[in-house]
């Protein structure tokens, strides 16, 4: 015996338990270059082995493994099932009401189905945008940054100046469509007066979102959004567009549920600790200054009216995707770009949800009275309030 056969043979007469993991046949397009995926089972013990004739006339060893008590229930049939319940076409979709929310915007349309109300309805007032609006009294930075002399694609980091400003080296990695190695504080992707184009790992963010998304109804939290394909950890799902205006325009008695704000502080302090980020970038003087004093922020998106699915991602307490700033065609951290990347690989079909980042009892009335709404994110460790 060598290699793999002498290992589980050690194995077995050492009692030391193997890791299994299985390989599922799948389409080459379902973001799989072998045409496989895998699935970690968990432990084993290897009970048995014997030798056997092969097809070919070699002689074949072959081993019984009996999967250890105490371990959580296996996942290898949820990967056959959700793909099984992934409509090929626009006919296959139960509960459609509405063939495609971003009326042709997107590259790919995002149907909505509701399984939920009866009789089932369209989500109303309001409109599909997919590039952000800015309120009249807006004025974005007009001196775009320098930007880098790197050409067609940024590809050294010791050279390129943009990666110099995340730290000295570039944020993302080219796999699976390009994913952010780890949350930062603010990412600096490439600009206007870069050398590279729209190809370079350093403008991830700024290409169009292309998984294959849905906006479903909920049975609690009203519309949400899920994804038909795995989206892998650190992949840049949407940026959350809308309308950009100062926060201290908003009118307090409408319904601002559909309000995010640009608050580049609060996403750095991990949401209070309740998000891993890493603190390993300085920020360059030139960004502007984060108010650490000030309760309000001073801009926000509001994609009540008009807005991209973002506004239909919903809040969990254990969520999937993070809130990650970026700056790209500026350098103004108060106005930075808000992007929801993925924490987590995704399967098919889980709801996309992210922290809403609310401290309780921090949402107040237009009586100045402190507003509470229930959460029903469903996760084992809910804090049961939204805010
Ligand atoms: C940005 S919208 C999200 C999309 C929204 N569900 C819809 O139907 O359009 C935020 C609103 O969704 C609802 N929501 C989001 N997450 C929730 C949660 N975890 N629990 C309860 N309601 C939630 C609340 O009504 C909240 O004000």
């Amino acid at each position: 015996m060598e290699r793999g056969n002498l290992g589980l043979k050690n194995c077995m007469e050492q009692s030391i338990p193997v890791r299994v993991t299985r390989g599922h046949q799948c389409r080459k397009t379902e973001n799989s270059y072998a045409g496989k995926v895998y699935t970690y089972d968990g432990l084993y013990k290897v009970v048995k082995y014997w030798a056997e004739k092969g097809v070919s006339g070699f002689t074949v060893y072959k081993f019984r493994l009996k999967r250890l008590d105490g371990q959580p229930p296996l996942t290898t049939n949820q990967v056959h099932f959700t793909r099984g319940r992934i409509p090929n076409s626009i006919s296959e979709i139960r509960g459609l009401v509405c063939e495609d929310i971003t009326g042709g915007l997107e590259d790919t349309p995002i149907p909505v189905t509701n399984l939920v109300d009866e009789p089932p309805i369209p989500p109303t007032s309001f409109t599909y945008i997919k590039d952000m609006k800015f309120a009249k009294n807006i004025n974005l930075p007009t001196n775009a940054p320098p930007g880098c002399n790197c050409r067609g694609k940024c590809t050294d980091p010791r050279t390129c100046a943009c990666a110099k400003l995340n730290g000295g080296d570039f944020p993302y990695v080219h796999n699976h469509g390009g994913r952010l190695i780890e949350p930062k504080a603010v990412v600096f992707e490439c600009g206007p007066n870069c050398g590279c184009g729209s190809d370079c790992v350093n403008r991830i963010s700024q290409r169009p979102p292309n998984y294959r998304l849905e906006v479903f109804r909920t049975p609690r939290m009203g519309w949400g959004v899920r994804s038909w394909d795995y989206i892998p950890s650190g992949a840049p799902v949407c940026e959350y567009i809308g309308l950009l205006m100062k926060t201290d325009d908003l009118d307090p008695a409408a319904d601002n549920s559909y309000v995010f704000d640009i608050d580049c502080l609060q996403t750095m302090n991990a949401l209070d600790g309740r998000e891993r980020r890493l603190r390993d970038v300085t920020l360059p003087s030139h960004v502007g200054k984060v108010d650490e004093t000030s309760e309000s922020v001073p801009f926000c998106i509001d994609a009540g009216q008009t807005g991209n699915f973002a506004r239909f991602i919903n809040h969990s307490c254990q969520p999937n995707l993070f809130v990650q700033c970026v700056l790209s065609n500026h350098h103004d951290i108060k106005l930075a770009r808000v992007i929801l990347m993925a924490a987590d690989n995704i399967p098919p079909l889980k709801e996309l949800t992210y922290d809403y980042g609310y401290a309780l009892d921090s949402v107040m009335g237009p009586d100045g009275k402190i507003r509470q709404m229930p959460c029903y994110c469903g996760a084992a460790e809910c804090r049961k309030r939204l805010f």
